[in-house]
């Protein structure tokens, strides 16, 4: 193997989160508390001195139960969210798979949804005219490329944002939940894009709760409750300690 294939693609630093919790849900709440002198808000620590690599071409899974940190992380490593201590630094360009279709805009067809949402992961008129056709046949919306996406089905919505965002130039890639896109055969053309990404040697972190799915991409598991780093390596003993009392017990 080449050393080239060992640089790191995502360095997570001692890295800590913390989220601010609100106590009142109304401005009455609010007054009456605060003149109690009582306090409106409590820190939450969403993640807490986290530190791993992830080196070029790997795939990675972050698994735990829900509210355990995983979103929270990937979106640390898109850059939504920044660390309040520590670092996260990725080299490359990263795509998320986060929010998918968060930056499409309903009243655009679904082909200026294309052109739009592509240059603002990045790129030019030029690149996105040489990827479009590729975009459009993934997505297999094609008759409908030219109506309001507003008038799409939710699954149709997802496909051509989930389409977009993997045929960008991209060396990291942060996928939230596969799951949760398109119906069984949709996924089952996902799941190959992403093998045949891996193939190509991208770097892929990705979120999820099925074990079959992360088993088959990825080759480490990374796993967490309350947001502390619980067990880092290969995939299968990963997915074992998920599934092992052990985890359940651990604080
Ligand atoms: N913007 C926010 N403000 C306050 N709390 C937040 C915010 N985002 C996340 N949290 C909290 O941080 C914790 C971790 O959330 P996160 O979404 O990262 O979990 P997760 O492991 O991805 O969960 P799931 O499996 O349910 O998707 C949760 O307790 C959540 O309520």
């Amino acid at each position: 193997m080449k050393s080239i294939d060992h640089r790191p693609a995502v360095i997570v630093d001692a890295v800590t989160k913390r989220f601010s919790l609100k106590h009142t849900h109304s401005m009455k709440e609010t007054f009456i508390a605060w003149t109690k002198r009582k306090q409106l808000t409590s820190d939450f620590t969403a993640l807490s001195d986290m530190s791993f690599v992830v080196p070029e071409g790997e795939s990675v899974a972050i698994m735990g139960y829900n509210g355990s940190g995983k979103s929270t992380l990937l979106k640390l490593m898109s850059g939504v969210l920044r660390p309040d201590t520590g670092k996260v630094l990725t080299r490359g360009h990263v795509a998320g798979l986060i929010e998918v279709g968060a930056g499409f805009h309903p009243d655009l067809t679904g082909r200026e949804n294309v052109y739009l949402n592509a240059a603002i992961l990045g790129m030019q008129k030029a690149e996105i005219d040489a990827i479009f056709e590729q975009i459009v046949d993934f997505a297999e919306i094609r008759e409908f490329l030219d109506q309001e996406v507003k008038h799409y089905s939710s699954g149709m919505f997802m496909r051509l944002a989930f389409s977009v965002a993997i045929h960008v130039r991209l060396d990291i890639l942060l996928v939230d939940e596969i799951l949760s896109v398109g119906d069984a055969p949709f996924r089952e053309k996902c799941k190959l894009k992403f093998e045949e990404m891996i193939a190509e040697r991208k770097t892929m972190v990705v979120v999820s709760h099925d074990m079959e799915m992360v088993r088959q991409l990825c080759s480490r598991g990374i796993v967490i409750k309350r947001g502390k780093l619980r067990f880092d390596g290969p995939i299968e003993e990963a997915v074992a300690y998920l599934e092992s009392e052990a985890y359940q017990l651990d604080d």
